[in-house]
């Protein structure tokens, strides 16, 4: 999988691919990144990437020819989608991102800064994406979750397929709590059901743990749940 990443900050990506299973996934060639700074596409002597928005107001906008330029300067790799990532986008969400792992094979991920960009690059872009309900000072965190969440899910970046199955949201609901050694730390004790070894009990006692924490952190997530539930029930 190839990610292109449109960013003015390129050094903002360097050590965060450097490090942990990201990294290591794209040592493996599961995956590799390139940045492209819109600033290299520019004519004029200041190298000038934003300017004053048209109709006055405050910040500055990101210029159409750098962006545009940057964008055309990329090879092609099908299937594709160019991604904006801004706080006007659809949720990230862990379906958004297993859809991008199974469907692409290029991943552009252009960095707004400022107030955004000129309304005119939309030409260039396919989606919109936001990595939730505010504003960051740089689209580059947002394209970092991005491609975390998706390379991610791409065959040999995780070890065990199954730490898949176990993941926050994937069947909709929170995850259940972990444990792991010593059985007793600082006189606070691991459920016992998780040292039984009766894993038909250990696995009801996950389910239940995620039905309560879903229940009561995140009733939306949980009422969401429930509907699916009853329309599995009905069929
Ligand atoms: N919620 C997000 O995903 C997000 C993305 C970018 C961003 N800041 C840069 C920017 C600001 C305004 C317009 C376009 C880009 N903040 C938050």
């Amino acid at each position: 999988m190839r990610f292109d990443l449109i960013t003015l900050f390129p050094e903002f990506f360097h050590s965060p691919l450097q490090s942990g299973l990201i990294a290591k996934a794209i040592a493996k060639g599961l995956a590799e990144v390139h940045c492209t700074n819109p600033r290299d596409f520019t004519c004029d002597r200041h190298h000038k990437v934003d300017d004053e928005p048209y109709g006055g107001g405050a910040g500055m906008v990101l210029k159409p020819e750098p962006l545009a330029a940057a964008l055309e300067s990329l090879p092609v790799v099908t299937p594709r989608q160019v991604i904006y990532l801004s706080p006007q986008g659809e949720p990230m969400t862990q379906a958004l991102f297993q859809d991008l792992a199974t469907s692409v094979e290029q991943l552009v991920l252009v960095c707004g800064h400022y107030e955004g960009i000129d309304e005119r690059v939309m030409t260039w872009i396919d989606r919109e994406i936001s990595l939730g309900d505010f504003v960051l000072t740089c689209g580059e965190i947002p394209a970092l979750a991005l491609l975390n969440g998706v390379l991610r899910l791409r065959p040999g970046t995780i070890g065990k397929e199954e730490s898949h199955r176990c993941d926050s949201f994937s069947d909709g609901l929170l995850d259940y709590p972990h444990y792991t050694r010593p059985a007793e730390f600082r006189g606070l004790k691991v459920p016992e059901v998780l040292l039984s070894g009766n894993h038909g009990a250990i696995a009801a006692w996950r389910r239940q743990q995620q039905l309560e924490r879903t229940r009561d952190r995140r009733p939306d997530l949980y009422q969401a749940w429930q509907a699916q539930q009853s329309d599995l029930d009905s069929h």
